[in-house]
């Protein structure tokens, strides 16, 4: 028989992954707080879950796909969750970014109550997550890693196991601060170009046969030149992680004034109401800046 699998957060990366582990037999129990983004998955096969609680019981590994630390807190802690039924012998496994606080309290709340935890954050975004191709980064207890890993082989191409709790969210926050930088970057080029009196698609050439050639910008180039943000990756999670990422060097006193310099732009696109766009959005920021000097 299918081993039945709990799966939390329906949103543009968990649906894709949830589709992802039906589509290659397992039996899936699906919730989401907008309870109607199951029916989706239900015809295809999904059964639902009224709450997380009723998930958890239901099912001996659950999987969560949530926007944000609060919303992964809230999962686990608020009355009908996940904790109220997890016992002895249950897996939990977040892959919702998050920052180590956030993963080391539900880690500690789920392991008390005799339950496994893996925080397991993935690099990669929709198309990656539609196609099985995500990068999965691990950490938490080894065992249950080790039993994830059937989900993890649809879910991604590779999974890292990076150590003790904590470790996959760290890792996560440098990628992601890494890439927002970059978008700034880019959007700053893009702007710089066109008001140079270049030809932006020209750019996007010298770019992609060059040393800093990557599929980021050849995969968000093109629609930013058409000014199309229809969201793989929203604008929000993008400055929250550059939020999350910030502090983590914050706490270290790592000084990172680029990645400081981004957070602002992407704090603004916010302002300007981009945040449910694609973090490409910020291009409109670095535009808006030179019409407004
Ligand atoms: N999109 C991407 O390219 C990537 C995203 N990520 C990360 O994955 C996570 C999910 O991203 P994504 O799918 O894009 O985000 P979405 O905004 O599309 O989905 C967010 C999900 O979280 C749920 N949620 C939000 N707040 C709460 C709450 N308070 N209680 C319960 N559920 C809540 C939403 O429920 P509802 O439907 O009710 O709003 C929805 O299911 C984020 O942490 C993001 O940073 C990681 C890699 C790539
Ligand atoms: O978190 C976003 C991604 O593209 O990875």
């Amino acid at each position: 028989m299918a081993m039945e699998v709990g799966f939390l957060g329906l949103g543009i990366m968990g649906k894709a992954m949830a589709t992802n582990l039906l589509r290659k037999g397992f039996k899936l129990t699906v919730w989401n707080r907008t309870l109607s983004k199951c029916d989706e998955l239900v015809e295809i096969g999904a059964s639902v879950g009224e709450t997380p609680a009723a998930v958890v019981k239901k099912c001996k590994y659950t999987i969560a796909m949530l926007s944000d630390p609060s919303a992964a807190l809230s999962v686990v802690f608020d009355t009908d969750g996940v904790l109220e039924q997890i016992v002895s012998g249950k897996g939990y496994i977040d892959m919702s970014t998050v920052d180590v606080d956030t993963s080391s309290k539900i880690s500690e709340a789920i392991t008390s109550r005799g339950g496994y935890f893996l925080e397991a954050p993935v690099s990669g975004s929709k198309k990656p997550a539609e196609d099985g191709q995500l990068v999965i980064l691990a950490a938490g207890e080894k065992a249950l890693y080790e039993e994830a890993i059937p989900f993890f082989d649809v879910l991604g191409k590779k999974s890292f196991f990076l150590g003790q709790v904590g470790n996959g969210a760290k890792m996560k926050l440098v990628v992601n601060m890494i890439m927002g930088s970059m978008m700034n970057a880019f959007s700053e080029g893009l702007v710089l170009a066109d008001r140079s009196g270049l030809d932006s698609k020209t750019l996007l050439d010298v770019l992609d046969l060059g040393a800093i050639a990557n599929p980021m910008f050849k995969l968000k180039g093109p629609t930013m030149i058409q000014n199309n943000y229809s969201p793989a990756f929203p604008l929000k999670h993008q400055q929250k992680d550059m939020r999350l990422a910030l502090a983590q060097g914050d706490a270290i006193s790592v000084s990172m004034p680029v990645a400081a310099a981004a957070n602002e732009a992407f704090k603004k696109a916010k302002s300007m109401g981009l945040g449910d766009l694609d973090f490409s959005a910020v291009y409109e920021t670095v535009k808006h800046l030179q019409h407004s000097s």
